[in-house]
This record gives C-alpha cells, structure tokens and sequence, in this order.
C-alpha cells in the first residue's frame, strides 16, 4: 500500500519547501498541487476548460512562481468545476509507491482524507510576507497585503477551503530554520512509518 504524506497551510509558509525535502529523504514523489492552479490561472480564458485540458507544458511555464499568478491561481480556485477536474490526477499522484507527498490547501481535507501523515504548516503573516519578498525580490509590505488578501480568499471559499485537517499535526515555523522544520515533519513521517 502506498504511503500519503498531505501537506497544507497558507501560502508562504513552508509546506513546498518541507514536502521536497520530505520527499528527498524518504524517496517519495512530490506535487506541488498548488502549480496546477496557477497553470490554469496563467492560461486564461474559460478555467474550467483550461484545468481540463491542462498539459505538462503548461506546468512548465517559468511565469507561475511570480506574485501575480498567485493571486490569477487563487481566484481560480475558488471555481467548484475547476477543482473538480483536477481531483483525479492529484489522487492518481498520490497512489503511486512507494509513497507520495502532496503539498497545498486540501490535501489533509478533500483530496487525500485517508493519508498517513497530515502536516499543516503554518507561520505568522509577517514571517510569511518577508519570506516571499526575499524569494521573489519584492517589497515586503506589498508582500502581506497580497498574502493576507490571498489566504482569505482561500479560507473563506465555499468549496475545499483552506483549513486544517481535525487529524493534521500543526507545525509553526515562524521562529524555525527549515533545518528545524524540516526535523519534525522528518520524525513525525517515521514514528508513522514504524522506523521512530
Ligand atoms: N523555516 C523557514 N525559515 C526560513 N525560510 C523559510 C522557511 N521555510 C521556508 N522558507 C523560505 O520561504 C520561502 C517560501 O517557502 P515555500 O516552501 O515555497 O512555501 P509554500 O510552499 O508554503 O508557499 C522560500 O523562499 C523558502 O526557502
Ligand atoms: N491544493 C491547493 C493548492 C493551491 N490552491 C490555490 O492556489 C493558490 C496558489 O497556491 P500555491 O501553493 O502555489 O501558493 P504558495 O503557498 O506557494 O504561495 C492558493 O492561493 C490557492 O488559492 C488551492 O486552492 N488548493
């Protein structure tokens, strides 16, 4: 039986960057759930049609790390239909053996209820804000208005909203080196896996 590792939390806050490592260590796959919206963002047009008929080129694109695909992912996402047709490639992903490990909003809650491991990564929207801005080399205080702006949208959508699992670990990483973070998420995994 394969091994599901969901991983959730508001944006900026650490989930992509434990998944990977995560991932590295135990030789599992990895997805970025949150790259598919942004993709779908990023085409334009119908996003109904543009989830449906998303390709590995568009995934590819080197445009959807940038802030304002952010926010084009985030609206997108609030689309019932446009979840809806990414539902069966995120579960296909997350059967594959060994095990797999799924970062974004609804992983613990909607995509994958039954996995193993739920981790639900959080830091302050300060932290969180001055972490984007170095990454993308933007300033700070347009960072947070456009994070907070995006986390409530996220939370308050009708459809798979932001929160976390009743049975996810919160992981706070406001005062952690990835090092740290990195470190709890790795031993809650193992103990999981019977080799704590
Ligand atoms: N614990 C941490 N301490 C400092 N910086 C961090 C920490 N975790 C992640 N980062 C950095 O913050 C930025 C956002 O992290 P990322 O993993 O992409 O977040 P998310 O996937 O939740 O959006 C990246 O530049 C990453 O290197
Ligand atoms: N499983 C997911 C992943 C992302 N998303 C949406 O996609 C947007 C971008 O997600 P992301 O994970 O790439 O964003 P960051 O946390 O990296 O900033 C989020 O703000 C959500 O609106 C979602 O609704 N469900």
């Amino acid at each position: 039986m394969p091994f599901t590792i969901a991983i959730d939390g508001p944006a900026a806050s650490g989930k992509g960057t434990i998944a990977r490592a995560l991932a590295a260590h135990f030789g599992f796959h990895h997805l970025d759930t949150g790259l598919l919206y942004r993709a779908v963002g990023a085409r334009g047009g119908d996003p109904v049609a543009a989830a449906r008929g998303l390709t590995a080129a568009d995934l590819a694109r080197d445009d959807l790390r940038s802030a304002e695909a952010g926010q084009a992912a985030s609206r997108v996402a609030a689309i019932a239909e446009v979840r809806a047709e990414l539902i069966v490639f995120q579960r296909r992903f997350a059967r594959q053996e060994p095990g797999a490990v799924l970062d974004g909003r609804d992983i613990g809650t909607v995509i994958c209820p039954g996995a193993e491991v739920k981790l639900y990564v959080t830091a302050s929207d300060r932290v969180r804000a001055a972490r984007r801005a170095r990454e993308l080399g933007a300033d700070a205080d347009e960072m947070l208005a456009q994070l907070r702006e995006r986390d409530a949208r996220d939370a308050a959508r009708a459809v798979a909203p932001m929160r976390p699992a009743a049975d996810a670990v919160l992981l706070d990483t406001s005062d952690m080196t990835i090092e740290a973070a990195f470190a709890v998420a790795r031993d809650t995994v193992a103990t999981r896996l019977g080799r704590g």
